[in-house]
């Protein structure tokens, strides 16, 4: 048996050559590259998801995506058992797969070896969930992930198009007994928009959503993203534009461009007094935006999302009298100084900051009852502590309490049906979003209002070799090479409000520069004093 495996993996390897001197790491989001060098990766990663599904002896999930890239990349992440990002202890042995060059014997021997120590089986079951976005090269990636499975005998659930939020659902159903959801793609929608109709329904006086207009980034959230928008047509009006018949994925539209740039997608003119979203190319980042009677441009990233959930759980969690519930905020070092100050010193919430990965925000949040997390991009969710959500259950059925304290339970309840609490989903928190409008009777100009963004600028920076910045503290502080700190330091003291850091990218191959300052001219400036620091030091 082990010998046919053997065999089996051997052809793999002549199949699906690995490109001569090529080194890849498991960065922020798994492997992610052009496409075209990626499948030997894939045969790698079909071999770790079946060694992870065998350990954990539940399903796991494998999802192809590069998410924001442009659409020649693609990508690779592994999803946990319980939703979650693969273990960052499992990351060395993707790592570790990743340096074997095409030879099957030395291979083979590290594969034994892994099986050993972690004490498993080629023949233990496995299953591994696949799912991919609509990128050309997907469904080619994702057979390499099956064949290469099938080698250590493997079972595919193949969930085929698929947002990266919905697989990380569907595997935490599979393995939670259904109790968080039923498995598939129907149970996902039937959970969110059950939940929605609830909400809104059960609120007195509760507004019809306003209609919102949607850049699905010519991804697969464009697919998804109709389904809801035509189940729930009687109660909202979500309108889908970039949805893939014309434009390319990611180009000039899309959450990360909109975020970036900070201006609309090209070729959306906007209308005053609408709404708009932008979504990423898997779907699990969420930017809102409009146009204001200035014309100006306003958007609504990740840190207002925070801002505006914390409030509005604040305040159900007080209508229900459920008391000694502890909130937090996490952040990463790019969240605008705002909304910080904000959440700290006029919503007397926590703000936890961590270093850029939803890995790292996920894991934090999961310290609170109520924990809420947003990278400034737009990626975020909340999670909710078992011990809270029961709380909540006892709070809906207990007659003891007033009707009004019940149905602030029951909206809490309702809320947390909507969101996927596996990672960061903007189906899930348009929803949720849209929800909040509707029962806080707010509009999107009152939720920009709530603080003003300090300016900010991001930059990219191409250096020879971006593992040379090292840094500590979240990121905030430089600690390689030396005295660039200092000189960062040194920069922004001559500004007034001035922050900035600098960090190597987890999924591209530049390092990233962030700044902010009192006004946009000075934000922008010192961004570029900073940048030519880097490639001082970096050269
Ligand atoms: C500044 C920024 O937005 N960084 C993004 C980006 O990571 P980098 O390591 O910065 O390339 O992609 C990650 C995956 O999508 C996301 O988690 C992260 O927030
Ligand atoms: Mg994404």
């Amino acid at each position: 048996m082990t010998h046919i495996a053997k065999q089996k993996l051997g052809q793999l390897l002549i199949q699906y050559p690995k490109p001569a001197g090529l080194t890849m790491g498991y960065g922020t989001s798994g492997f992610r590259a052009r496409s075209d060098i990626l499948p030997w990766i894939m045969v790698r990663m079909g071999l770790l998801a079946s060694l992870r599904a065998k350990v954990k002896k539940a399903c796991v999930g494998v999802m192809i995506t590069a998410s924001h890239n442009p659409e020649c990349d693609n990508g690779v992440k592994l999803i946990d058992p319980m939703g979650e990002m693969l273990d960052q202890s499992w990351e060395v042995y993707a790592n570790n797969l990743a340096t074997f060059d095409d030879n099957i014997d030395e291979l083979w021997e590290y594969i034994e070896l892994l099986m050993n120590q972690l004490n498993v089986q080629p023949q233990d079951e496995a299953v591994i969930a696949l799912a991919h976005d609509t990128r050309q090269s997907s469904i080619p990636l994702a057979y390499v992930i099956r064949q290469s499975a099938q080698v250590l005998h493997s079972i595919i659930l193949d969930f085929d198009l698929m947002t990266t939020p919905q697989l990380h659902y569907v595997v935490r159903c599979y393995n939670d007994d259904c109790s968080y959801g039923h498995y598939t793609e129907a149970g996902y929608f039937d959970k969110l928009c059950t939940a929605f109709q609830n909400l809104i329904e059960m609120s007195p006086g509760a507004q019809r959503p306003e209609q919102v207009i949607v850049d699905a980034a010519n991804g697969v959230g464009a697919v998804k993203l109709q389904y809801v928008a035509a189940r729930l047509s009687k109660l909202i009006h979500i309108d889908v534009l970039n949805d893939g018949t014309q434009g390319h994925l990611n180009d000039c539209c899309g959450a990360d461009y909109v975020k970036l740039l900070q201006k609309p997608p090209a070729g959306i003119e906007l209308r005053p007094s609408l709404k708009y979203c932008s979504i990423d190319g898997d779907a699990d980042r969420l930017v809102y935006f409009f146009i204001n009677s200035k014309k100006q441009f306003c958007m609504l990233d990740g840190d207002r999302f925070s801002v505006l959930y914390a409030s509005f759980l604040h305040t159900k969690l007080q209508q229900a009298k459920l008391n000694d519930v502890k909130i937090g905020v996490i952040q990463t070092a790019y969240a605008n100084g705002s909304s910080t100050d904000y959440l700290i010193n006029t919503m007397h919430v926590p703000v936890a900051c961590v270093p850029t990965g939803v890995k790292f925000l996920h894991h934090k949040a999961q310290d609170y009852d109520i924990g809420i997390y947003f990278e400034a991009n737009g990626h975020g969710t909340v999670l909710f502590s078992d011990d809270i959500k029961n709380k909540i259950k006892t709070a809906v059925d207990d007659q003891s309490r007033t009707a009004e304290e019940r149905l602030a339970a029951n909206q809490l309840r309702a809320f947390i049906n909507i969101i996927n609490e596996t990672v960061g989903d903007a189906i899930a928190d348009l929803l949720a979003t849209e929800a909040i409008f509707a029962i806080m009777h707010l509009t999107i100009e009152q939720w920009l209002q709530l603080y003003t963004d300090i300016p900010q600028r991001q930059l990219k920076v191409s250096v020879r070799d971006r593992t040379m910045i090292q840094t500590t503290d979240a990121e905030r502080c430089c600690t390689a090479p030396a005295y660039l700190q200092d000189r960062i330091d040194q920069i922004v003291s001559k500004y007034q409000r001035g922050r900035s850091f600098v960090r190597p990218s987890g999924t591209e191959d530049v390092v990233r520069v962030y700044a902010e300052a009192h006004t946009q001219a000075d934000a922008d400036k010192l961004a570029n004093e900073v940048r030519l620091a880097v490639e001082e030091f970096t050269r």
